[in-house]
């Protein structure tokens, strides 16, 4: 007898293998997807210059970095300062450089290159001059060797001690690169407002990462501002206090992911708050954020352009980004800098990080005719004068006054 079930038919036994077939082609293709994702995860992890790819970078590690390697590097210059380490050599322009600006720059290029091999850094400071002046080498590499962050492994993540003396000089000529339209490009002030530094008073250590000409991320270290958002600050109060807990903060800002402050000393990501600028509904009630060197900012057109805004308040004055983060965190309103040499051309380290925070914080930044700050032709800002940072709402007008008072 021939006993014949559908099963068992040819026709059923071929819809059987195709349903086998597929079944076996979807297990494949999500082995295969499972192997992939987990080996980008892998690598993403080892070689962290993987996840730049745009589709999928946040910045998340690049902030993180930034953020170490200037917490790191304000505990070489907190050193320097309370350890009282002479050694100041006067640059070209006249301008003031430290051990303290020295010893932060190797340090800070130091983290990028272990990370980040392949970005270019334009950093303000060179070695040269501590080649001819083996004092001064070797007194900034007293104190850079022992320079360590508490957390063993996050030292560990920046490349742990720096190698050597000579190699210490090579590093801080790291920070040669002409900068440009292309590229990632990191902008270093290993301490902005160096008289401000000298003085005891503020000074900012200032990272940003400039992407294609567009700044990316940015970290802010501020070891003598307060901690209370609300303190009220004066570049001619000095603020420096050994091992104080009131004082020094952390700022950090990514592109589209806001602005943030934590602590400087015990910090640590987790203790990280949003900041943001405070809301002025009546422009007359703003506080101006100005310089303290006179030979950097037109204090009497600044002047002009606040009584024009029927601003009555007195500015509050301080050294370096410090006013950049002080509008940030609400703290002041109105940051700006006038020109007061018609030919001087500000630098891009002077202002990439700060640029990147008051915008996350809801400012807006341009230069006195109200075009963005263009980070895109080198080291300076060769097409921008002088800066205007203030909440968005008042921008408009801060900048109507500025051309009137400059008649622009
Ligand atoms: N003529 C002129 N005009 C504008 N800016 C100048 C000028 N000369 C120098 N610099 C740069 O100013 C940086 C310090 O800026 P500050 O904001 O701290 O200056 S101030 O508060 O106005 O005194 C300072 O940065 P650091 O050298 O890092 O301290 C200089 O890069
Ligand atoms: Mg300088
Ligand atoms: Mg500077
Ligand atoms: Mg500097």
């Amino acid at each position: 007898m021939i006993s014949s079930t559908k099963t068992d038919s040819p026709r059923s036994r071929s819809n059987w293998l195709r349903v086998l077939s597929r079944f076996v082609l979807c297990s494949t293709l999500i082995l295969a997807l499972s192997v992939a994702l987990k080996t980008r995860s892998r690598l993403s992890l080892l070689l962290p210059s993987f996840s730049h790819h745009p589709a999928v970078m946040s910045y998340q590690q690049e902030r993180y970095i930034a953020e170490l390697a200037v917490q790191r590097a304000c505990l070489l210059t907190q050193k320097v300062f309370f350890e009282k380490a002479k050694g100041t050599v006067s640059k070209d322009d006249k301008s003031p450089v430290t051990i303290g600006d020295f010893g932060a720059q190797a340090l800070i290029i130091q983290a990028i290159r272990k990370n980040f091999p392949n970005d270019e850094i334009v950093g303000e400071e060179e070695a040269s001059s501590l080649r001819q002046d083996k004092d001064l080498s070797a007194e900034i590499w007293r104190i850079a060797k022992d320079i360590k962050l508490d957390d063993a492994e996050s030292d560990k993540v920046l490349g742990g001690p720096l190698p050597s003396e000579e190699s210490m000089l090579d590093i801080i000529d790291q920070g040669n690169s002409a900068g440009g339209p292309k590229g990632r490009i990191w902008a270093l002030d290993p301490i902005d407002g160096t008289k401000g530094f000298l003085r005891g008073g503020q000074y900012a250590v200032c990272l940003g990462l400039i992407v294609d000409g567009d700044v990316k991320v940015g970290a802010i270290g501020t070891p003598n501002l307060p901690v209370d958002d609300n303190a009220t600050i004066d570049a001619s109060t000095g603020t420096q206090q050994e091992g104080s807990s009131t004082n020094g903060i952390l700022f950090s800002a990514v592109l589209g992911e806001g602005a943030t402050s934590r602590p400087l000393s015990t910090g640590t990501l987790a203790q990280s708050k949003p900041i943001s600028m405070r809301p002025v509904a009546n422009i007359a009630d703003a506080v101006f954020c100005e310089g303290v060197e006179a030979a950097h900012s037109a204090q009497g057109d600044n002047a002009a352009v606040a009584s024009l805004l029927g601003i009555t308040a007195p500015s509050v004055r301080l050294d370096s980004q410090a006013k950049y983060c002080s509008i940030a965190r609400g703290a002041g309103d109105i940051y700006l800098r006038l020109p007061v040499k018609k030919d001087y051309q500000e630098k891009i380290w002077d202002h990439a990080a700060g640029d990147i925070l008051v915008r996350e914080a809801g400012g807006q930044v341009t230069d006195i005719y109200g075009n963005r700050l263009d980070f895109s032709k080198g080291r300076t800002l060769a097409v921008n004068k002088g800066v205007v940072a203030s909440p968005k709402a008042l921008q408009d007008q801060v900048i109507g006054a500025v051309k009137t008072v400059l008649k622009l």
